[in-house]
């Protein structure tokens, strides 16, 4: 079985234990405005240069420890201070190392004031629960894995989201789930030069992929930025925003390489 198969066998046995059905009032609960596009797709559209979300993740199975036992609200704060235009908190425990608490907890300490950093609850999502926790917990976005799901769960995800207020990033690695993802109404597609199932990562997927997304999507590069030369290859590629985990959070200090994106 590959890392992304069992991954996605774990979570919907963990989902399980506190899956119930989500009433759309508790969604639209946080929703009040019906307001488009939200506070995540506005962050990641700069007037110039590209976009930069900053991931919080302690652990990957890539690449193994990457900053066990680090602090979220603390490393948001480094994150927010150097001027990220967004952040991603990875919010699975057993293979990231992360935890919903960890959402939660940044959330506090940005507050929710239009000048803070958007969150995204990075996670493997398979039911509306695990919507209605990270619009709880103040998120902005989640994320819907196009490999790993159906059409019929990416619709109902999507749904569920929309409902919320929250956008959604459908993740795409390889040109026929870009389709998929743009059936499905799609407005924001990361594209992961990881491949989950090999955990094989290479900037020519970005660069192959995102020139044949339509213009009026947000393009994000996701996975294996460790440089600002990276970052301008993504950037060439034609990418709104950047996501990056393992380099920031191996960083002593990330203003230096968060500023140096934005001047591009
Ligand atoms: O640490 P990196 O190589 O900068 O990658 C960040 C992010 O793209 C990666 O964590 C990621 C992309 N898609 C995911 C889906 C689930 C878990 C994690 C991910």
């Amino acid at each position: 079985m590959d890392k992304l198969t069992e991954i996605m066998a774990w979570k919907r046995q963990e989902v399980a234990k506190r899956r119930r059905p989500v009433r759309d009032e508790e969604l639209a609960h946080f929703n009040p405005s019906s307001s488009h596009p939200s506070r995540f797709e506005k962050a990641l559209r700069r007037e110039s240069g590209i976009a930069l979300i900053s991931e919080i993740k302690r652990k990957s199975p890539s690449a193994g420890a990457i900053a066990e036992g680090r602090d979220a609200p603390e490393q948001a704060r480094l994150y927010y201070n150097a001027g990220t235009d967004a952040i991603s908190v990875l919010t699975d425990e057993k293979y990231f190392g992360g935890s919903i608490r960890d959402l939660w907890n940044v959330n506090d300490l940005l507050g929710n004031r239009s000048d803070s950093p958007p969150t995204l609850r990075k996670d493997f999502f398979v039911d509306r629960i695990q919507i209605l926790e990270a619009a709880e917990a103040g998120a902005s976005c989640i994320l819907i894995i196009v490999r790993a799901l159906s059409n019929e769960e990416m619709s109902m995800l999507f749904e569920a989201a929309n409902l919320a207020g929250l956008d959604s990033i459908f993740e795409v690695h390889e040109e026929s789930e870009v389709e998929r993802a743009l059936n499905c109404g799609a407005r924001i597609v990361g594209v992961n030069n990881r491949d989950l199932t090999r955990f094989v990562t290479d900037l020519a997927i970005s660069e192959s992929i995102i020139p044949q997304l339509p213009e009026n999507c947000v393009a994000i590069s996701e996975s294996g930025i460790h440089s600002i030369a990276d970052a301008e290859r993504a950037f060439e590629a034609g990418a709104d925003a950047i996501l990056v985990g393992e380099a920031l959070m191996k960083m002593e200090d990330p203003e230096p390489f968060i500023q140096a994106i934005h001047d591009f």
